[in-house]
C-alpha cells in the first residue's frame, strides 16, 4: 500500500457531561466521513437506542480490567463510577492510514493521550455558557435521571477546571458557531507542527 502522504491528526475533544461535545465531533465527522470515529469500551450500561458497536463497546468490569491489563486500551479512565477507554488498534491504524480522528472522551483521557501520542494529539475543550444552560441540556437529552444528573452536574465545576490543559477552548452557547470554530481547530492542526515533518522529506528547509 502507497504511504499516505500525512499522519492523522487525533482530535480530543472534552467537557463536562451535557455541555455538547458529542453533537459537535458529531457534526464533524458528517461534514466530512472520513474523520475515523474511535469507538469507546465502557461498563456502564447502554441507554435506550445505543448499540453495542455504534455508540460503545459496553463489556462487564471484569473484561474491561482484562484489556486494560494486556494494553488493548490506549487510555482508560473511571468516569462517574464506570470505567471507559479508547481501544489501541483501530486508532492507530487510522493515524498511521493519514485518517483524522475524533475522541470524544473526558480530560483524564486527554491526559493521557498526551501522554501516549505527544506529537499526533491536539486537545479542544468545550466549555457550557453557564451551569444552568448545561444541567437544561443534560435535562432536555432524557438520557439520564435525576440520580444521573445531579452527579454529573456535581462533577462538572472539577472537570471545567481542566480547561487550561487544552490547546483550544471554545465556549458553546450557538452550536453553528461551535462547529466552525472546531472544524477551524482541526483544519489549523492538519497544517501546523507535527504535520511539518512531512513537508520536510519534500521541500528544501534552510539550515
Ligand atoms: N449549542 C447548543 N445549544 C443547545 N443545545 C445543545 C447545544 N449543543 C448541544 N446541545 C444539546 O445538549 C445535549 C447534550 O449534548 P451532548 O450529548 O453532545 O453532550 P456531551 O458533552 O457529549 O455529553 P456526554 O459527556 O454525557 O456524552 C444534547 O441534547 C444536544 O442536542
Ligand atoms: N477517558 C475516557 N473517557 C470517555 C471515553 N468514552 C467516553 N468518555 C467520557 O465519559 C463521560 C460519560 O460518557 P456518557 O456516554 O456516559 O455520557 C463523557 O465525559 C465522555 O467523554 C473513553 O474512551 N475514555
Amino acid at each position: 500500500m502507497a504511504k499516505p502522504s500525512r499522519r492523522g491528526v487525533c482530535l480530543v475533544i472534552s467537557a463536562p457531561s451535557g455541555a455538547g461535545k458529542s453533537t459537535i465531533a458529531q457534526a464533524l465527522r458528517e461534514a466530512d466521513p472520513t474523520i475515523f470515529t474511535s469507538i469507546s469500551v465502557t461498563t456502564r450500561a447502554p441507554r435506550p437506542g445505543e448499540e453495542e458497536g455504534v455508540h460503545y463497546y459496553f463489556r462487564d468490569m471484569p473484561t474491561f480490567r482484562r484489556m486494560a491489563e494486556a494494553g488493548e486500551l490506549l487510555e482508560w479512565a473511571e468516569v462517574f463510577g464506570r470505567g471507559y477507554g479508547t481501544p489501541r488498534a483501530p486508532l492507530e491504524a487510522a493515524l498511521a492510514a493519514g485518517r483524522d480522528v475524533i475522541l470524544d472522551i473526558d480530560w483524564q483521557g486527554h491526559r493521557l493521550m498526551r501522554q501516549a501520542m505527544a506529537d499526533d494529539v491536539v486537545g479542544l475543550f468545550v466549555l457550557p455558557p453557564s451551569l444552568e444552560e448545561l444541567e437544561a441540556r443534560l435535562r432536555g437529552r432524557k438520557t439520564d435521571g435525576d440520580a444521573e444528573i445531579a452527579s454529573r452536574m456535581k462533577a462538572a465545576m472539577g472537570e471545567m477546571s481542566h480547561w487550561p490543559e487544552f490547546d483550544y477552548v471554545l465556549v458553546n452557547d450557538d452550536l453553528d458557531k461551535a462547529v466552525a470554530e472546531a472544524r477551524s481547530v482541526l483544519v489549523a492542526s492538519r497544517l501546523a507542527r507535527a504535520r511539518r515533518k512531512d513537508l520536510e522529506a519534500l521541500w528544501p528547509v534552510a539550515g
